[in-house]
């Protein structure tokens, strides 16, 4: 007999964490994820492994970007299923490319969709954008074209969205790739210093320095679970025997 999943109505649970139950996932006929039970409730998580591996699906999987195809994704006990809305609300996510999360014109407008879409009011959205944008060293470009910022300063006014609505755990997906190591350290100190629970992709293993959880993802697999430097080390020896 099918079980009923949590619907929107269920009681939302923090200190469940995100859980990942039997997940499995295909794109069409492909498995690229599969027999992935996990419970996520530390304060920082980073995912490595080799490419195509499946890093970034299971990262999609857990604000409901990706819905599992076999098994069930809860975050505080919502179905990501059939709690969509609410886990996105909990759950916000940055892109590698950031570029692919602006679509509003300026820098302010753009900080401030996510709220729109939420129906924050004008006033309390442009205080918030306000002051997103002062902590992030973007408050002198409010009114200029979000397409002229540099890389560096796009992965912050994207982080800068994300944080304006307050989701209790960010997901990020390779965050560093296209920065240069100023921005990238840049970056990097803004993740470490997020009160937030943060999971982290990445293939920049530094990153990761200190990080309470690593898994190592592999062929749709977590081949290693555990602290930062346990985690790296199975990790690059499993490179090296490739
Ligand atoms: N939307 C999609 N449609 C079809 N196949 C996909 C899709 N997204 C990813 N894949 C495939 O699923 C597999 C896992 O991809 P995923 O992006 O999750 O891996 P990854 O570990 O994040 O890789 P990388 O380190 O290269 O970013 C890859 O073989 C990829 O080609």
């Amino acid at each position: 007999m099918r079980r009923r999943s949590a619907g929107p109505q269920a009681v939302a649970d923090p200190s469940r964490g995100i859980e990942l139950v039997g997940v499995a996932h295909a794109y069409g006929e492909r498995t690229v994820l599969d027999g992935i039970d996990l419970r996520l409730t530390e304060r920082r998580i980073g995912i490595i492994g080799a490419n195509g591996g499946g890093k970034s699906t299971l990262a999609r999987l857990l604000n409901g970007l990706v819905l599992p195809s076999a098994g069930r994704v809860l975050v505080d006990g919502l179905d990501t299923r059939s709690a969509l809305r609410e886990v996105r609300r909990r759950v916000g996510f940055v892109f590698q490319d950031p570029d692919a999360q602006i679509v509003h014109p300026t820098v302010a407008e753009d900080a401030g969709y996510g709220l729109e879409n939420q129906g924050v009011p004008t006033a309390e959205r442009a205080a918030r954008v306000a002051e997103v944008l002062e902590r992030y060293g973007l408050a002198g470009h409010a009114d200029h074209p979000a397409h002229l910022l540099s890389g560096g300063q796009k992965q912050l006014l994207a982080i800068a969205g994300v944080l304006v609505m307050r989701p209790a755990r960010i997901v990020f997906d390779e965050p560093t790739t296209l920065l240069d190591l100023v921005n990238a350290r840049r970056v990097a100190r803004v993740i470490e210093e997020l009160p937030q629970a943060v999971v982290v992709v990445t293939h920049d293993l530094d990153l990761l320095d200190g990080f309470d959880r690593v898994l190592v993802v592999d062929a749709g697999r977590i081949v290693e679970d555990g602290p930062a430097e346990q985690s790296v080390r199975a990790y690059r020896k499993l490179m090296a025997d490739r």
